[in-house]
C-alpha cells in the first residue's frame, strides 16, 4: 500500500529522518516504536504530506492503478487518496458539536466516498449519545474518539495515529486498542501505530519499525519483539 525507501528529512541543519525504509500493508497495524524526539512525528508528517522529504521515495500502491509517488501530491489531495492522520493534539472544532465535526470532516472527500453516521456512530457508540454537545465539552478521551472518527469518516486505506494512549486512562486504553485491531482486521485499514507504549504496541500491532535518532534500526513481525535488543533500543539513553 505505502512503501517508504531510503526517506530523509531536515529540520534546517538537523538531519531528523535518515534513509528510513518502511512497509505499510492492508489490514496490517504497524508499530512505530520510539522514545521521545526520535522521529516519530516527524515520519508521520512527512507520509501525510505537512513536511516535505529531502530525498527518497514513498509510493502509494492501490489495486488496479499505477504505483503512484506521494512527493508531489498536496496534504489535502493525500487525504482523498485515501491517508488520514489523528495527530497528537487531537485537533477537533471545539465550538462546534459532535455531528457538525464529523460534517466538515466529511468535506475532505467526496461525499460518495464517506462512511455514514449510522457506520460512525456504531464503532462509537459514546459519540452518538453525544452528537449535539459541543467539542470543548467532550472529556479528552470523547475528544479522542471524535479526532479518530472525523479520520474515519474520509474511509482512510491508511490510519496513522501519533501517540493515541497519550494522556489516557488504562480503560479507554483498553478499548482503543480493540478498536483498533478491529480497523485493521475487518476493515482492512493499513494502520501506523507511533508509540511509544511498547505493551500497547505488543498488544495491538502486527509488526513493528524502532525509530532511533531518526533511523529505523530494527523491524519485523510482532512475535519476536520479547528479543533483548528491542527492549535495550526502548530503554532510555540515560540508562543505557
Ligand atoms: N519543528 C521542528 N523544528 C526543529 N526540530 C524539530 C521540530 N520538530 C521536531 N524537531 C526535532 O526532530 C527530532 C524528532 O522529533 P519528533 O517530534 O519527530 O520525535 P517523536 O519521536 O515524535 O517524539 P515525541 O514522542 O516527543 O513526539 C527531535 O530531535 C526534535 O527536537
Amino acid at each position: 500500500m505505502l512503501s517508504l525507501r531510503a526517506v530523509n528529512h531536515y529540520y534546517g541543519n538537523q538531519h531528523s529522518l535518515w534513509d528510513v525504509d518502511l512497509d505499510l500493508l492492508p489490514g496490517k497495524c504497524t508499530g512505530v516504536l520510539g522514545l521521545p524526539g526520535m522521529g516519530k512525528t516527524t515520519l508521520a508528517n512527512c507520509i501525510i504530506g505537512n513536511l516535505p522529504i529531502e530525498s527518497g521515495t514513498m509510493f502509494w500502491h492501490q489495486a488496479g492503478a499505477p504505483p503512484r509517488d506521494l512527493g508531489p501530491i498536496p496534504a489535502a489531495n493525500r487525504i482523498a487518496l485515501g491517508i488520514n492522520y489523528v495527530s497528537q493534539e487531537r485537533r477537533i472544532f471545539s465550538q462546534l458539536t459532535v455531528e457538525e465535526n464529523l460534517h466538515i470532516a466529511r468535506q475532505a472527500v467526496g461525499e460518495s466516498e464517506t462512511m455514514n453516521s449510522c457506520d460512525i456512530y456504531r464503532l462509537f457508540p459514546q459519540l452518538f449519545v453525544l452528537r449535539q454537545a459541543k467539542g470543548g465539552t467532550l472529556s479528552e478521551d470523547n475528544q479522542h474518539q471524535l479526532a479518530l472518527a472525523s479520520a474515519l469518516v474520509t474511509r482512510p486505506r491508511l490510519l496513522i495515529l501519533d501517540e493515541p494512549t497519550r494522556g489516557s486512562g488504562q480503560a479507554y486504553i483498553h478499548k482503543l486498542g480493540n478498536l483498533i485491531v478491529r480497523l485493521s482486521q475487518e476493515l482492512g485499514i493499513a494502520i501506523m501505530l507511533a508509540e511509544q507504549s511498547l505493551p500497547f504496541i505488543r498488544r495491538v500491532a502486527d509488526c513493528y519499525c524502532l525509530l532511533h535518532r531518526g533511523r529505523n534500526v530494527a523491524q519485523g513481525q510482532i512475535t519476536p519483539f520479547g528479543d533483548p535488543l528491542i527492549n535495550g533500543w526502548a530503554t532510555p539513553e540515560i540508562k543505557r
